[in-house]
């Protein structure tokens, strides 16, 4: 019976390149066979042991007939009761994607500013989501590579595009929880190209409010107040996200920054941010009105997806037309850049984003290879470190490294203990400890350099290409790089003295080699890994 419904996803589709990487899934292009329409498969690994569910292949679910999905109702009733007890945490954050994607089929699609999900297959190496292709690119990054100047009516196109999917997705109970700028995608390259609500890894059907994993994942930046405090969330958690969102779309920097992260929970609780004159003077007081709506610490108070579609800022008629100060663009060019770097480093290990409080340390690092003394060692100082807060600082790492046995790494702990204080205040998350943790146990010998090429190669193809080497450059501290970088030319030829073959690409042997007969491309490169 199950032989029937078991499909191979390689007989449907053709599987090609890999288009990204998140913390519990790998990304690849795909082609359906049938129909020859470029599809997304987004993969999602099963951890350790699991608790056994399977999917039930639906064969039906297909971009055409969005409501074909319904047939397998009383299937996702059946796996929603109680499944929370049975599986992992990971399992369960896998399940809840695909019911929430099916709930979208069901409920939302099509929709134009929500990612579609076509099919869904199942094997050995995890479950695969096959979804509407967006090759457009991630919000921020289109913005900051947009050759036509940048305006408050542009901005307020984007608003209005993310607010129109929410809308519908509120409408459906949907509560999306994870909105950040990366998990918004643009379908295409043309100018006129929708901008798609994606990644419903952590979202929730509103009906259903226990809630076990909340606000542990990734950067609080876009969390809200009642996510932080463990209250109720609803469809105007989406909001504030959205808020945050809008602040910096409009300056080029988030609304709550601190020295570090308990402070700025403490902010965020209390609503704490403001307009500063020089970056705002120019905006106009509608925009910094609907943030200050949309960044109420109220939910009841915060307005809804549908209100906001009526906003006169959201539908253009305040939203000025002019371009705004360069220095806004450029600020935001680098708050992304750092992002991603930080983004790079984490996904290049595979999976940290989860759970500081779920003790389940074994699941988080099952893959890793760490040995149950050092699981040990590590929870401990979890332990010691999180009850204070919940950040740890470079003594404290210090303190974990020499546990963990890598006192050789010590002169590097200042170097790779700031590679992860993306945020320089001089603390580090204990997930991004962790990353960095068994990326260098994985590595033995050439640590620096293999963490160094990893960070580099951000889509984990093996090779750095050009545009990575140029996107990290970028992410780098100006002071850090040599005086001449930004001499038409000199990329080319930093990548050329690395790609020995020029093939136009540089494998970790190439970037090796370079890095030990040349010092001065060394000390760029490295220079990733050197603390201001
Ligand atoms: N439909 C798609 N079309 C094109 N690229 C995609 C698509 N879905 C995902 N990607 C790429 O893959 C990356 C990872 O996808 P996604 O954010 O869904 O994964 P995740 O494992 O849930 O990540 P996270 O760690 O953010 O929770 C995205 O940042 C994006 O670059
Ligand atoms: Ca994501
Ligand atoms: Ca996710
Ligand atoms: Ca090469």
């Amino acid at each position: 019976m199950m032989e029937q419904e078991t499909r191979r996803l390689c007989d449907e589709y053709e599987v090609l390149d890999i288009l990204g990487r998140g913390g519990f899934s790998v990304v690849r292009r795909g082609i359906r066979r049938r129909s020859n329409t470029h599809v997304a498969i987004k993969t999602l690994r099963r951890f350790g042991g699991g608790g056994g569910i399977t999917f039930p292949m639906n064969r039906n679910v297909t971009g055409e007939k969005p409501r074909a999905a319904a047939a397998s109702n009383s299937n996702l009733n059946s796996i929603k009761k109680g499944w929370w007890k049975q599986v992992s945490v990971s399992d369960a954050l896998l399940t809840n994607e695909i019911l929430v994607m099916r709930k979208i089929v069901e409920d939302v699609s099509p929709h134009e500013n929500v990612i579609h999900l076509h099919d869904v297959c199942e094997d050995a190496s995890g479950v695969h989501l096959v979804l509407e292709l967006c090759s457009g690119g991630e919000l921020f990054d289109r913005i900051v590579a947009q050759p036509q100047p940048y305006s408050e009516a542009a901005a307020a196109a984007v608003v209005r595009q993310i607010a129109s999917g929410l809308e519908a997705l509120h409408r459906a109970n949907i509560v999306h929880r994870d909105l950040k700028p990366e998990n918004c995608l643009f379908r295409d390259h043309t100018e006129n190209s929708p901008l798609k609500i994606m990644d419903f890894g952590l979202s929730s059907l509103e009906e259903e409010f226990t809630d076990p994993v909340v606000g542990l994942f990734g950067s609080i930046d876009y969390v809200s107040p009642e996510a932080l405090s463990q209250a109720t969330i609803s469809s105007k958690t989406d909001m504030w996200s959205l808020g945050v969102i809008l602040y910096i779309l409009l300056s080029g920097y988030p609304p709550f920054i601190a020295q570090s992260n308990r402070q700025k929970q403490l902010m965020i609780m209390a609503g704490e941010f403001s307009f500063y004159e020089k970056t705002w003077k120019n905006i106009s007081s509608s925009a910094k009105q609907l943030i200050s709506c949309l960044l109420t610490v109220d939910p009841h108070r915060r307005p809804s997806a549908h209100e906001i579609l009526y906003h006169p800022w959201v539908i253009g008629d305040s939203a000025k037309q002019e371009e705004m100060d360069a220095e806004i663009v450029s600020r935001l060019q680098s708050f992304n850049a750092r992002r991603k770097l930080r983004a790079a480093a984490i996904a290049s290990v595979w999976s940290c984003s989860m759970l500081l409080r779920t003790k389940n340390l074994k699941n988080l690092v099952g893959n890793y290879d760490l040995k149950p003394e050092e699981l040990d060692i590590l929870s401990q100082h979890f332990k010691k470190i999180c009850v204070k807060g919940d950040n740890a600082t470079l003594g404290e790492f210090e303190e974990v490294l020499k546990a963990m046995k890598l006192s050789s790494l010590m002169p590097l702990a200042g170097r790779i203990f700031d590679l992860f204080d993306n945020n320089r205040d001089g603390t580090v998350d204990m997930r991004e400890i962790i990353c960095g943790f068994s990326s260098l146990k994985n590595s033995k010998g050439d640590d620096a350099l293999r963490l160094c090429f990893q960070m580099y190669d951000t889509d984990r193809s093996g090779c750095i290409s050009k545009e990575e080497v140029a996107s990290m450059l970028r992410a780098l501290p100006e002071d850090c790089l040599p005086a001449d970088i930004t001499e038409p030319g000199k990329l080319d030829e930093i990548f050329d003295r690395m790609d020995a073959n020029s093939d136009g690409k540089v494998t970790f042997d190439e970037f090796k080699a370079a890095m030990q007969i040349d010092s001065s491309l060394r000390d760029v490169v490295l220079s990733s890994l050197r603390p201001i």
